[in-house]
């Protein structure tokens, strides 16, 4: 069976960020993923992963202004010192929680360019970044992300991640692959994950229901099916990743909504007991 990872940014939005980490680990997930941890100290994010038996398993890099809109920096021309400070917070921030992954957010392609005119500036901080992790044993994560939830985002695609990740060569680079984002740009999933996994390139799935991103068990794709073709790929190929649980659970902020939702979790689990 898959091992699913609670997105802490989306589930159990009615509590602090904070204590989502304990409604987890009672919901019996063993790792967490989540965008961004600067806004906490290092020290009370371990102090709960610890306290709970949790697992960091994926963050995001700074993504620039978020609420200005911006998401991410690494295609935008001009910003690569902030990038690099970014990066480097990242890592530290990463090697502080044990977190093997940072995911880097591609960002928006500017309006007065053309997506192939930032190209070379995504590859050149790419590169840049995954060096820089390597020294520190970690891997940096591309994710095609759909242009329904973030219009003009640079990175769409499998196949155009996959030939990012091949041109440039470093082999703590890879792609996460979100079957939601996949599912609303190209389709054909269950092919691409039979594809794509076996490659080595892919560091980390998510998931969520298609089109309203909630519970997986909601919506026009069959993730029981997925898991199951996520299970034969991974005991014919030996892919050992993460699946990131980034939906928006649809009872919303009601209290216990999340925990309800989980639904899908158990009939899994009891499935395959
Ligand atoms: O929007 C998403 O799917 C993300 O994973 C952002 O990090």
């Amino acid at each position: 069976m898959p091992q699913f990872a609670a997105n802490l940014s989306m589930l159990y939005p009615e509590l602090d960020f904070l204590d989502r980490f304990d409604a987890a680990a009672k919901d019996g997930f063993k790792a967490v993923e989540y965008l961004f941890p600067y806004a906490f100290a290092k020290e009370d994010i371990v102090a709960r992963l610890k306290h709970n038996g949790l697992q960091q398993v994926l963050f995001n890099g700074p993504p620039g202004n978020w609420e200005g809109g911006e998401r991410g920096l690494a295609c935008l021309p001009g910003r690569d010192a902030e990038f690099r400070e970014g990066i480097a917070k990242a890592i530290d921030y990463a090697v502080a929680l044990d977190c093997p992954r940072i995911h880097i957010m591609a960002g928006l392609v500017p309006a007065d360019l053309q997506r192939d005119a930032v190209r070379p500036v995504y590859l050149d901080n790419l590169r840049w970044a995954a060096e820089e992790a390597a020294k520190a044993g970690r891997d940096v994560l591309i994710e095609p992300i759909n242009t329904r939830d973030i219009p003009g985002f640079f990175l769409n695609r499998q196949d155009d991640a996959h030939d990012i990740v091949e041109a440039i060569g470093a082999p703590n680079l890879k792609v996460q692959m979100d079957l939601y984002h996949c599912q609303i740009v190209e389709g054909d999933v269950a092919m691409k994950i039979r594809k794509y996994l076996p490659t080595g390139r892919v560091g980390h799935l998510q998931i969520a229901g298609v089109p309203e991103r909630h519970e997986p068990d909601i919506g026009e794709q069959n993730y029981g099916y997925l898991f199951d073709v996520i299970d034969e790929v991974s005991r014919q190929s030996g892919w050992q990743g993460w699946v990131g649980c980034e939906y928006r659970p649809k009872r919303g902020a009601e209290p216990g909504g999340t925990s309800a939702g989980l639904g899908w979790l158990r009939a899994l689990q009891q499935q395959r007991a």
